[in-house]
């Protein structure tokens, strides 16, 4: 059983934490950004548009979308675009693409930060299960990916996408529809970071690991109770972690960097496991 808590930051911390960038570092610089309503994204929202760059933020439910252009027009005085759409439809992602260089005149940079799964053993995944986690997470980012490659090759202009994915390399129990949908993101990228480095584009991915946001509520409390323990660290990363990360890979600091995979996990790589579903019997060793 779920229930609804508070995680992450408040619309007031992320129109005020502290930055290591300078404010005019992405200044004028055009980003399309989907999943911008909450956690991680909302926090790449603020952070793009404190940075001077124009945003575009999309996701399915245009109040969360709402929420965070107008936090932004209050806090920050300044306004980001907004749509409500499905990355998972190629012809939405495509009226996306077009309606933002259409506001902005051009597109520099995407993130594909939108996404998601739910906990569970993969044995009693339903197919439309494994079907909503696969459409999403993979072919909703490629979606992104092509649309947004297609503009720049025919305009003749350069740009950068970033992915965020997960740390997959140990895999992932309880989660396997995503670890295969974001490892399949992570080939994809370091794949056409070689295909597309002629245009002048740059693909990175960004994997984060146990990171504070409202994105937990899908998550049993037997199983974020013990998220904090999930890297040598112990204790979870925020979305601003994750917000800094990406800025390194879209501004000037990221010019040389192409089919990378950035992880920020707290060490999650060499010791600590999530189980998002909680701890089965056979693993709850001390
Ligand atoms: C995994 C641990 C890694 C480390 C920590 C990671 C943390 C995070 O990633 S936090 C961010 C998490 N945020 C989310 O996951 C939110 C977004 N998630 C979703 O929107 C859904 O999980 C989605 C990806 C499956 C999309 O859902 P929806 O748009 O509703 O998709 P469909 O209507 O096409 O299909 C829903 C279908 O999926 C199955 N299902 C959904 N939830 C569960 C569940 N809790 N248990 C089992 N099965 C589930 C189910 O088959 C649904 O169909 P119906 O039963 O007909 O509704
Ligand atoms: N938090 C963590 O520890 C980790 C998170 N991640 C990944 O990072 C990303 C951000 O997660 P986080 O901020 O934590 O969680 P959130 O659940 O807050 O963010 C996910 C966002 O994706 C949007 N989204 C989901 N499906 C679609 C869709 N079909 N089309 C467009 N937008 C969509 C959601 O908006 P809406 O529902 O309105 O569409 C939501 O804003 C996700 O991909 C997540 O799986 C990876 C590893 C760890």
């Amino acid at each position: 059983m779920t229930e609804t808590r508070q995680w992450g930051f408040s619309e007031e911390e992320l129109a005020s934490l502290p930055t290591v960038y300078r404010p005019d570092l992405l200044q004028d610089q055009v980003v399309v950004l989907s999943g911008g309503g909450s956690g991680m994204g909302k926090a790449m929202a603020y952070l793009f548009t404190r940075l001077g760059a124009k945003v575009m933020i999309c996701g399915r439910r245009e109040e969360k979308l709402a929420e965070t252009r107008d936090g932004i027009r209050r806090l920050l005085g300044r306004d980001i675009a907004i749509m409500p759409m499905t990355i998972r439809d190629p012809d939405q992602v495509d009226a996306l693409m077009d309606r933002t260089i259409a506001e902005f005149g051009r597109i520099d940079h995407v993130v594909n930060n939108g996404g998601g799964q739910f906990p569970q053993a993969a044995i009693d995944f339903s197919k439309k299960g494994w079907n909503a986690v696969i459409d999403t997470n993979l072919n909703g980012t490629w979606h992104m990916m092509q649309a947004a490659a297609k503009r720049w090759r025919d305009r003749g202009e350069a740009g950068s996408i970033v992915n965020i994915v997960a740390y997959v390399e140990r895999g992932m129990p309880q989660a396997a529809h995503t670890c295969a949908a974001r490892a399949g993101v992570i080939y994809l990228s370091k794949t056409v970071a070689t295909e597309w480095a002629p245009l002048n584009i740059r693909v990175n991915c960004v994997a984060p690991g146990t990171v504070a946001t409202e994105g937990f509520n899908v998550y049993p409390p037997e199983a974020t109770a013990r998220f904090a323990d999930t890297n040598p660290m112990r204790r979870m990363g925020n979305a601003w972690d994750v917000a800094e990360g990406v800025i390194y890979l879209v501004a000037p600091s990221g010019k040389f960097i192409t089919g990378e995979m950035l992880t920020i996990d707290g060490g999650m790589q060499m010791w600590g496991t999530v189980w998002p579903g909680g701890v089965p019997e056979h693993f709850n060793v001390v």
